[in-house]
């Protein structure tokens, strides 16, 4: 038998099959990053694998109490280990801190817009709700924000994708609930967001409306296919983001926020920890140079810990 090996040049793959979970979020994702292979790869074959993922199976306890983000990804990357997709297609901010060992992410969108969204039927914003308003939301970051400006809301938790979401708020279980802009934007409902909740007054999670690739670190072939579609302002503000999460213990289980900029002066980068009880906030900022985003990711996480960061993570 002849081996055919080219030295040097990595064969071009002509098949890549994306995994991916069954939301509606999660494939529109995954065709958008089909759609892009194909564009820049002509000839390509691109096909989705959808899979069912711990997270998705479990809807009724909050994600902190489950075992965390780690079980939106584990079948997707099962699915990769054992030859049966190429690669994976997640929301950045789904995407733990620390990876497994064997994955990497050689791209990460464009980001869309990092903005949380507000969305009522009766109500504009935060401030117009009524004294004691439901508010539907699980992530403890929401939840420390909102008690942050309004102590006396009570907050509820609302998991399941963002269609059942918005079911629940439609069935009169909330006077509001808060989503991701982005993840509406992609699913045609911009119409849902009665106001947005940016920064610097309210923070995004790490990651946020930023999609990330995520293959097998020994695939180079492969990894050299995907690499095209990275973005480098998003790649620099995302890693900021999540070295600041990293250095910070990086959970679900604490309330974190983090939002990077990136402009021909460098980064900047704000970051929040909070407590969901009292609604404290602890905020602190930087900037620093674009060669170096994990630094400015620890620089931050280190001023949050001067302020006593440590007693919000349960350190
Ligand atoms: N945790 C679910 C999730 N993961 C990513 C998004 C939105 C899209 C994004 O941030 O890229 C959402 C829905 C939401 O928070 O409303």
């Amino acid at each position: 038998m002849i081996a055919a090996i080219v030295s040097g040049a990595v064969m071009s793959p002509s098949l890549l099959r994306i995994a991916t979970r069954k939301s509606a979020l999660a494939l529109w994702q995954a065709e958008h990053v089909a759609g892009l292979l194909r564009a820049a790869h002509p000839g390509l074959r691109v096909e989705l694998v959808p899979l069912t993922t711990r997270g998705d199976e479990i809807i009724d306890k909050p994600l902190a109490t489950i075992g965390g983000k780690g079980l939106f990804l584990k079948e997707l990357e099962v699915a990769m280990l054992e030859g049966r997709a190429d690669l994976a297609v997640h929301s950045l901010k789904d995407v733990p801190a620390e990876l497994e060992p064997g994955f990497t992410l050689p791209a990460v969108l464009p980001r869309a817009d990092a903005a949380d969204a507000f969305v009522s039927n009766d109500y504009a914003d935060v401030t117009a709700l009524p004294l004691g308003a439901r508010v539907g939301t699980s992530s403890l970051r929401r939840q420390a924000q909102l008690r942050a400006v309004r102590p006396d809301l009570e907050l509820l938790d609302l998991r399941g994708n963002v269609g059942t979401r918005l079911q629940k708020l439609d069935a009169g279980h909330y006077e509001a609930i808060i989503l991701a802009c982005a993840g509406l934007e992609r699913l045609g409902l911009h119409a849902r967001i009665r106001s947005r909740m940016s920064a610097p007054s309210w923070l995004p999670a790490p990651g946020q409306a930023a999609i990330a690739i995520e293959a097998r670190s020994d695939q180079a072939d492969v990894l050299e296919a995907l690499a095209v579609l990275d973005d480098a302002d998003t790649r620099l503000a995302v890693t900021a983001e999540r070295a600041m999460n990293r250095a910070l213990g990086g959970s679900c289980t604490v309330p974190v926020g983090a939002w990077c900029t990136v402009t021909e002066h460098g980064l900047h980068l704000r970051g929040m920890v909070g407590d969901v009880s009292s609604g404290r906030l602890l905020l602190a900022e930087a900037s620093g140079n674009s060669s170096d985003a994990t630094k400015l990711g620890n620089d931050v996480a280190q001023a949050l810990f001067a302020q006593g960061a440590a007693d919000f993570l349960g350190h």
